[in-house]
């Protein structure tokens, strides 16, 4: 078998070109969505995502502000600085970039962002919603995992998904969305003794572990739905996922490419939140 590719960035120009109408319905209403990204110090990878944020948001009209803040900013003028943005109503969208410097306490700072502008999903409060099925903001990288479900035809009822990491922004919240969708769920993690075993069993198999071509084609079920959401930097400065895309491609049904799969999917499900705070504060 041959896996069919899914490719995330061509759904991601779909998506985004629907919302651009649903932006500028609601800009003609005098609420043009806004997102505002702080960025804390220089990591590398985290400004080439910045910039494709505010890049993402301008292409589809909504308004976009990029703070570059250095990297010994005090914890306490962080937080004041939200708090101004959580005040702030052209601000629907409000963003921390992630990882933070070490000296600064990253639950506190997202705890501190309102929850009706937390477009990241990653407050206490849009988790506790997730957990209990009600409305809030989805993490945006297992967000977009079930839209890729949702564009191949694959409804996750009934199958048995296998999520393996158990992080706070991918794996848990994708084991409860998959759950949502009432799939049988597995979540396998580095204490798990037999993860090859159940990995074998998944019909979606979603791999969000960090290492690099962690998963190989003897864990794949012929003909899974197979969704990689790693972004590993290789030495020779390639990027990879964490699955052995050559070898499993021969096995799995469907599976996701890296670079071009989820990554891109990441930001455009950021775009749909923040398009969706917007659009509940103009309807209140
Ligand atoms: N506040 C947040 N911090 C972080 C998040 C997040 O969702 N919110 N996720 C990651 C980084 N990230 C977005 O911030 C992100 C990473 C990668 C991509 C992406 O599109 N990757 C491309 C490849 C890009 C490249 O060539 O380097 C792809 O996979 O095709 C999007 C978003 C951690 N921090
Ligand atoms: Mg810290």
């Amino acid at each position: 078998m041959t896996a069919q590719p899914i490719d995330g960035n061509a759904l991601a120009a779909k998506l985004r070109a629907h919302m651009a109408t649903e932006v500028a319905a609601l800009a003609a209403q005098g609420h043009t969505p806004g997102l505002t990204v702080l960025l804390v110090g220089e990591d590398p990878a985290s400004q080439v995502y910045v910039r494709n944020k505010v890049k993402a948001c301008e292409a589809i009209g909504m308004a976009s502000r990029l703070e570059r803040h250095p990297a010994d900013m005090s914890e306490a003028a962080l937080l004041a600085r939200i708090q101004e943005l959580n005040a702030d109503p052209s601000v629907h969208g409000i963003l921390v970039q992630l990882p933070l410097p070490k000296h600064l306490n990253a639950d506190l700072v997202i705890e501190t962002i309102a929850p009706e502008k937390d477009v990241d999903g990653f407050h206490i409060a849009s988790a506790g919603a997730l957990m209990v099925g009600q409305p809030g903001f989805k993490p945006c990288t297992p967000y977009g995992c079930m839209k890729m479900l949702e564009d191949i035809g694959c409804n996750p009822r009934g199958k048995h998904a296998v999520v393996i990491g158990r992080s706070n922004i991918v794996g848990k919240p994708m084991a409860l969305l998959l759950l949502q969708a009432s799939a049988t769920v597995t979540i396998c993690h580095s204490a798990t003794p037999n993860l090859a075993e159940l990995a074998r069993q998944a019909d979606i198999l979603v791999a969000a572990v960090g290492r690099p071509r962690f998963v190989t084609a003897d864990m794949v079920k012929p003909g899974a739905v197979v969704l990689d959401v790693g972004i590993n930097r290789l030495p020779d400065g390639k990027l990879c996922g964490d699955v052995d895309f050559d070898a499993v491609k021969d096995v799995a049904g469907w599976i996701t490419p890296v670079p071009g799969g989820v990554g891109p999917m990441t930001i455009t499900m950021l775009l749909q939140n923040t398009l969706e705070a917007a659009q509940r504060r103009a309807s209140t």
